[in-house]
């Protein structure tokens, strides 16, 4: 079997197509501009080369964006205080801090700081409750991305088994407990598991968020499975990325394949812009039912 790859760039430009629509007619209708702001503390290279592609792609959206360079050195006061700043401006309608953040800066008190009608990662504590209960704010966006990959092939996942490796706040965890409430039969495990293989060899579908390159090998994949590829690896000394997985055994194996790069990569940044101008959406609406019940 040769696996059929599920292509992200074009899943992400058709998306992207329909976003530009909707701050087009959001803008025509109010005047309002969808508006993100993002903060990218140090000089950690990936990052810098995340936040470009995404202020990029908000530009090609439609979508406004401004960008806080921090020194290295930000304290977590800091932090906070500019998001309270900007959790108070009109003309931004998400804020999203770049991870991971340098080591003397408390994460949690820098994600609970941020609005949670702003909070377009969704990696606000109360927004991954939401998470928890179904019905999150915003849905955080690599796992969306990979819900919408396997939603555009006509993947079913209720009632099959999902194995998740990795555990992380922003990708394993949240992505396991969206799929649980999609019916599915999710088990998670990590790079640390004893025989991954004997997990991973049930799984119906593989999702692969450890960051160890090549982790998944064709010997762990069940024929037929669906795998979906979520580790983005600098090879050393090198420009090129690799996946978690090894990416021309498997392909001989599963039925399909998210690339790296391609697959999962640019649909984190659409589920961005997709949480950002449902943002801007939500505030004119609460503006105009505010204006409604208090007549100028
Ligand atoms: N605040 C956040 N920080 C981080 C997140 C996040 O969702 N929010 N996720 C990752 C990094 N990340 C986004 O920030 C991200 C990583 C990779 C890609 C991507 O498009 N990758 C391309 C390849 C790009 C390249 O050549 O380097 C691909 O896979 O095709 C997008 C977003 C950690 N931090």
């Amino acid at each position: 079997m040769t696996a059929r790859l599920i292509d992200g760039d074009a899943i992400s430009r058709r998306i992207r197509e329909e976003l530009a629509v909707r701050v087009r007619r959001l803008r025509a209708r109010s005047g309002v501009v969808p508006g993100l702001a993002v903060l990218l503390a140090g000089d950690d290279p990936a990052s810098h080369v995340y936040v470009r592609n995404k202020q990029r792609a908000c530009a090609r959206a439609g979508i406004s964006s401004v960008r806080y360079d921090l020194p290295a050195t930000v304290t977590t006061a800091e932090l906070v205080e500019l998001i309270g700043n900007l959790n108070h401006r009109d003309d931004v309608h998400g804020i999203l801090v770049q991870l991971p953040l340098p080591p003397q800066v408390q994460v949690r008190r820098v994600l609970e700081a941020i609005d949670m009608g702003k909070d377009v990662d969704g990696f606000h504590p109360a927004n991954v409750g939401g998470v928890v209960v179904g019905e999150p704010l915003f849905p955080p966006c690599t796992p969306s991305g990979v819900l919408e990959l396997l939603a555009h092939e006509d993947i079913e996942v209720a009632g099959r088994n999902v194995v998740v490796v990795g555990a992380s706040n922003i990708v394993g965890k949240p992505l396991s407990l969206m799929l649980v409430n999609h019916d599915a039969t999710v088990s998670i495990c990590h790079a640390k598991t004893r025989d991954l293989a004997q997990f991973t060899r049930l799984a119906d579908i593989l999702v692969v968020a450890a960051g160890v390159p090549g982790l998944v090998t064709a010997d762990m994949v069940r024929e037929g499975a669906v795998v979906i590829d979520v580790g983005i690896n600098r090879e050393p000394g090198s420009r090129r990325i690799v996946g978690d997985v090894d990416f021309e055994g498997v392909r001989r194996k599963a039925s399909y394949l998210t690339p790296v790069p391609g697959g999962v990569g640019p649909m984190t940044v659409t589920m961005l812009l997709q949480n950002t101008v449902t943002a801007a959406e939500r505030s004119h609406s609460a503006a105009v039912d505010r204006q409604m019940s208090h007549p100028a």
